[in-house]
C-alpha cells in the first residue's frame, strides 16, 4: 500500500483518488478551496461533476497543501492546466527531494510554451516529474467502467511504479518513454475536440466528425513530431485515442463548449455554461505559436483560433477549411 496525495478535487482529481482508493491505497485529496473542502467534507460527493458517485470516508479531504504532500509516495497533479505553475510554485516548500508528482493535466503553457511537466520541473527542480494521459473521462472512470491510459516518465523504474498503484481491472496502464508525445497529444487533441462539436453544433454529420479526427491528429502529430515527440505515440492511447474519445463522447468538455458555439454562443458563454475547465480554449493559442514557430500548417487549429478569438462565424470557418487549395492526402507518399 502507497501514500498518495491528489491535488485538485475536480472531477479528473476526484475520480483518480477514487482508484487509487479502490486499489487499497491511502489517499488525501486536497482542494484550494475552502467551500469546496467544507462541501466535501459534509456531501462526500461532487454535485454537478460526478454526481451519485460517493467519496468514501477513507479518502482524507484537507485544504493544507503541506498535509497532502508531506511523507507521500506519490503526488497526482490535477488542476486546471492554468494553474500548474502556481500550484506547482506553492507545493515547492513541501515537496522532498525525488518526490514522485504525476501530472495528470492537458495544456501548453502560453507564455512559454512548455508542457505542464516542464513547468512543474521550472518550478519544483528537486522533483521526480512523470504523466499518465489517455482517453479516460472522469464520468466513465468513476464509476468503474473499462479506460486504458499511459504512465509516461523519464525512466523505465517510475513508470512501472506509477502503472503498479494505478493499474486495476478496470484500469488499464500502458508505459511510455515519450513524455513529450504523450503530453503534447493530450493538449492539442482538445482544439480538435473543440472543432468536432462546431460540426455537432451546426448539424453537421459522421462524415464531418471523422474528417475532423483523420486530419486532426495529421495535425497533431506534424506539430509533435517536429518538437521532438514520437509519431507512435500519437498513433496510440494518449494521441488518436485521446481524440476519438473527446470528439465523440457526450462527457467531453471540450465538445459540448464547441457545440454551443456551433449552435451560436459565444466562446465565453460556452466556457460558462460547461461550468468545468474547457482546456482547449487555453491551448489553441499556443498550439498557432509553436505551428509558426516549427513553420508547420495547422489548418483545422487555425480556424479555431478564429473562431474563438476573432469572432469569425463557424460555419464560414468549416467552408474556408473545405475549399482550401487541392493537396494531396499524404506528403510521405507523394506521386514520383
Ligand atoms: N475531467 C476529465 O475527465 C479529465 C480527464 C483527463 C484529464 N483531465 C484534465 O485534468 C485537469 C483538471 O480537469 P477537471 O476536469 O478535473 O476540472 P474541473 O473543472 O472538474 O475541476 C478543476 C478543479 O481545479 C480547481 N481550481 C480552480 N482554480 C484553481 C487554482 N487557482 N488553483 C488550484 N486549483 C484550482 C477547482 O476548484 C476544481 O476543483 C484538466 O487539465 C483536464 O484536461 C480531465
Ligand atoms: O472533457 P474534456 O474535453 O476536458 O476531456 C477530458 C479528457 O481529456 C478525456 O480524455
Amino acid at each position: 500500500m502507497a501514500k498518495t496525495g491528489v491535488i485538485g478535487a475536480g472531477s479528473w482529481g476526484t475520480a483518480l483518488a477514487l482508484v487509487l482508493h479502490q486499489n487499497g491505497h491511502e489517499v488525501t485529496l486536497w482542494s484550494h478551496s475552502e467551500a469546496s473542502v467544507k462541501s466535501l467534507l459534509k456531501e462526500r460527493e461532487l454535485p454537478g461533476k460526478l454526481p451519485g458517485v460517493k467519496i468514501p470516508e477513507e479518502i482524507q479531504i484537507t485544504g493544507d497543501l503541506e498535509q497532502a504532500i508531506r511523507g507521500m509516495d506519490m503526488l497526482v497533479l490535477a488542476v486546471p492546466s492554468a494553474c500548474i505553475r502556481s500550484t506547482a510554485r506553492n507545493m515547492s516548500p513541501f515537496v522532498a527531494d525525488g518526490q514522485l508528482i504525476v501530472c495528470v493535466s492537458k495544456g501548453i503553457e502560453e507564455s512559454t510554451l512548455k508542457i505542464m511537466t516542464e513547468v512543474i520541473e521550472d518550478e519544483i527542480p528537486n522533483c521526480r516529474a512523470a504523466v499518465l494521459s489517455g482517453p479516460s473521462h472522469a464520468e466513465e472512470v468513476s464509476r468503474g467502467l473499462p479506460t486504458t491510459v499511459v504512465a509516461g516518465a523519464h525512466d523505465r523504474e517510475t513508470a512501472e511504479y506509477i502503472q503498479n498503484l494505478f493499474m486495476s481491472r478496470v484500469f488499464r496502464v500502458y508505459t511510455s518513454p515519450d513524455m513529450l508525445g504523450i503530453e503534447l497529444g493530450g493538449a492539442l487533441k482538445n482544439v480538435i475536440a473543440l472543432a468536432a462539436g462546431i460540426a455537432d453544433g451546426l448539424g453537421y454529420g459522421d462524415n464531418t466528425k471523422a474528417a475532423l479526427i483523420t486530419r486532426g491528429i495529421a495535425e497533431m502529430s506534424r506539430i509533435g513530431t517536429a518538437m521532438g515527440g514520437r509519431q507512435e505515440t500519437f498513433n496510440g492511447l494518449s494521441g488518436i485515442g485521446d481524440l476519438i474519445v473527446t470528439c465523440a463522447s457526450v462527457h467531453s468538455r471540450n465538445r459540448k463548449a464547441g457545440y454551443l458555439m456551433g449552435q451560436g454562443r459565444s466562446m465565453q458563454e460556452a466556457m460558462d455554461e460547461v461550468k468545468m475547465v474547457v482546456e482547449g480554449v487555453y491551448s489553441a493559442k499556443a498550439a498557432m505559436a509553436l505551428a509558426r514557430k516549427y513553420q508547420i500548417e495547422i489548418p483545422i487549429i487555425e480556424q479555431v483560433n478564429k473562431v474563438l478569438f476573432e469572432n469569425k462565424s463557424p460555419k464560414e470557418a468549416v467552408s474556408e477549411l473545405m475549399l482550401r487549395d487541392k493537396k494531396i492526402e499524404n506528403s510521405q507518399l507523394p506521386w514520383e
